[in-house]
């Protein structure tokens, strides 16, 4: 039996959650403060201007020569788990669409968007707001539209049609920038520069199209906190709002935020936790947050996560085989990819740090 607190909590929740609407739905009610299931009771973890600003996210330009790119690339991984990327080659009027058509879906009629409204991914796509609503401490001002674009897209019909025609382009053109990105990397590990690719990490694919409302009381709460991202790479375009920062471990076991500042045209890349465990550790995936939106206007993202499509139970995930040749002993066992994504669901944003569950 829960206390008279929790109980209360778990009702708001519900509410919130039947009226199919978002956080958005919230802003549009004319709202003022933020509601108590978005207060975080740990004040550090709330919206604090605490980032450094003399550290930031390494700026790759891919039209370098491919040895520059991959000394680069390689760099960025290990030291800082993040990086931007410009002149990827993706039509730079595509980025601004498909960023606008999110929008629009987001502002759609609330009796319109709320037909999107889901808890269930069976379709491979829905709308909701914070995916792990019921499991966290408190809720985060954000909604999202979900899809699982790969190893199969979902019937274009179940996609609405605000950005239908946008998402599905903007899939195809991630897939190429992933390749790229995975042909470098896997290249900086010494390892054949198809091994990512032939590990089917294109294949797996989910798009989540992110919407921070503005906030009244950004102090309060979190825009999405803090995490490691599951997959294996995150391909992120994120609008210039700003919001998105990055945990860095300095010398003696501080740690400071480091803001990743919209440059205009360029995508967000970051490791996710299965590519530090495929490396052996030599790549990081690192924690990352988006502060609650203090701007008057919303801000949009949409992320890209790459993962294995071969889900099968028996295909094994861990350190690559090419890796251990070199008398390296390796940090983690193998597992099944199901495995590995129930261990994420199981928990909390919040409380996970993934790769631990599998170290030897
Ligand atoms: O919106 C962003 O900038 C980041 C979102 C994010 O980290 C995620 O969806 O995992
Ligand atoms: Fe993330």
């Amino acid at each position: 039996m829960g206390s008279p607190q929790s109980f209360d909590r778990a009702a708001a929740l519900k509410e919130f959650d039947e009226a199919k609407t978002g956080v958005r739905g919230l802003v549009e009610s004319g709202i003022t403060a933020v509601p108590a299931i978005f207060c975080h009771p740990i004040p550090r973890l709330r919206h604090s201007p605490l980032s450094s600003p003399i550290l930031s996210v390494p700026i790759i330009d891919l039209s370098v020569p491919r040895s520059s790119a991959v000394a680069l690339a390689t760099a960025a991984s290990r030291e800082f788990g993040f990086f931007q990327v410009v002149n990827h080659g993706i039509p730079l009027s595509l980025l601004s669409r498909t960023l606008s058509a999110v929008r629009s879906f987001h502002e759609l009629p609330p009796s319109v968007r709320s037909a999107f409204y889901s808890r269930s991914t069976k379709t491979g796509v829905n709308y909701s707001s914070n995916v792990d609503l019921y499991r966290s401490t408190a809720a985060s001002w954000r909604d999202t539209l979900r899809m699982v674009m790969g190893p199969t897209r979902p019937d274009p019909e179940r996609i609405p049609p605000v950005c239908r025609a946008e998402l599905l382009e903007w899939d195809e053109h991630v897939v190429t920038v992933g390749r790229v990105l995975m042909g470098l990397l896997a290249e900086g590990l010494g390892v054949d520069a198809g091994s990512l690719e032939e590990a089917t990490c294109l294949e797996g694919r989910v798009m989540v199209c992110q919407y921070y409302p503005p906030c009244p009381e950004p102090e309060m709460t979190t825009g999405i906190a803090e995490h490691t991202d599951p997959g294996v790479l995150t391909v992120l375009l994120q609008d210039d709002i700003g919001g998105l920062q990055v945990k860095r471990d300095l010398e003696g076991g501080e740690s400071v935020w480091v803001d990743v500042q919209p440059v205009p045209g360029a995508l967000v890349i970051n490791v996710g936790d299965l590519l530090q465990i495929m490396s052996n550790d030599e790549y990081k995936s690192v924690e990352h947050r988006v502060l609650a939106n203090s701007n008057q206007e919303p801000r949009v993202s949409i992320a890209t996560f790459f993962k294995p499509g071969d889900r099968g139970d028996s295909k094994f995930y861990g350190p690559l085989p090419e890796l251990m040749l070199a008398d390296k002993p390796p940090h983690y066992r193998n597992f099944t990819l199901e495995e590995f994504m129930g261990t994420f669901f199981s928990k909390q944003l919040l409380s996970r740090r993934l790769p631990n569950h599998f170290k030897l």
